[in-house]
C-alpha cells in the first residue's frame, strides 16, 4: 500500500492491473486471490475504472441482477465494447453466463455481455442439487486435479467452433472453456484455496500487455 515503507507485512503490487466487476457477487474473494498471485487487482463499477485495466474479472453472484445493475451503471456497453477490443476476461459462474453468447433459461430480457461462443444454462443442475463439489482433471492447469465447487451453477450447454473445452464433470457436461484471452468457469475457484486458475488468466493479461507493448 502507498506510504506504507516502514510495514513489514504488506505485499508489493506488481501488475498487472486487473479488475473485478464489483456490482453484485463475491468480488471481495477475487480481489484477495488475484492480490495474492501479485497483481494489481481493483474493483470495477464506472465506465473510466474499466479503462484503466488490463484484464477483468466477472465473479458469481446472480446474472440477472448483474446485467440489470451493468445496465443502470452505463457499463453494459463498455464492457462490450472491451470484450470486442480484445481485453482479456474470466467469468466464474454468474460471471460465465455474462461471458456467454447466449443465455438458456435467463428470466425475461436478460441479456448477456457475450464474447464466449458458447450457450450456458443457469441453474442447471437442478434444485435437488443446488450445491456439490466434484475434482476435475484438467491437463492445462497440471496434473493435481482440480477442486470444484459448484453452487447453482450453470452448465455450457453447446460449445461454438471458435471456443475450447477446458473441463467436464464426471458425467460428460462441459464447467470450463476458454476462446483466446476469454476464460470461463462454471464453478468457484476463488473459494478453493487453488489458484490455478486465477495464475492461468493472468498468464494470458501478462502476455498480452507485453504483446501491446510493441504494437
Ligand atoms: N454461484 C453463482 O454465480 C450462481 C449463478 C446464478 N444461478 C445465476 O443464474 O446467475
Amino acid at each position: 500500500m502507498a506510504g506504507n515503507a516502514g510495514g513489514a507485512t504488506t505485499t508489493a503490487s506488481t501488475g498487472p492491473r486487473v479488475g473485478v466487476l464489483a456490482l453484485q457477487g463475491d468480488f471481495r474473494e477475487h480481489l484477495a486471490v488475484l492480490r495474492g498471485l501479485g497483481a494489481d487487482a481493483v474493483p470495477v463499477r464506472r465506465p473510466e475504472e474499466l479503462e484503466q485495466v488490463a484484464g477483468l474479472v466477472i465473479p458469481g453472484g446472480e446474472s440477472s441482477v448483474m446485467d440489470k445493475l451493468s445496465r443502470a451503471f452505463g457499463l453494459a456497453e463498455p464492457l462490450r465494447a472491451a470484450i470486442a477490443g480484445g481485453l482479456p476476461v474470466y467469468g466464474t459462474c454468474a460471471g460465465l453466463i455474462m461471458l456467454a453468447d447466449t443465455i438458456v433459461d435467463g428470466i425475461a430480457g436478460q441479456q448477456s455481455l457475450g464474447g464466449l461462443d458458447v450457450a450456458v444454462r443457469r441453474n442447471a443442475f437442478g434444485s435437488q442439487v443446488d450445491s456439490f463439489e466434484t475434482d476435475l482433471d484438467i491437463p492445462q492447469l497440471g496434473e493435481e486435479p482440480v477442486h470444484a465447487v459448484f453452487i447453482r451453477a450453470p452448465i455450457v450447454e453447446s460449445v461454438g467452433e471458435r471456443a475450447t473445452v477446458l473441463a467436464r464433470v464426471p458425467d460428460g457436461r462441459v464447467v470450463a472453456v476458454e476462446q483466446g484471452d476469454l476464460l470461463g468457469t462454471s464453478f468457484h475457484p476463488e473459494i478453493t484455496g487453488d489458484t490455478r486458475f486465477h495464475a492461468y488468466f493472468l498468464a494470458k493479461v501478462r502476455a498480452r500487455e507485453a504483446a501491446m507493448q510493441y504494437l
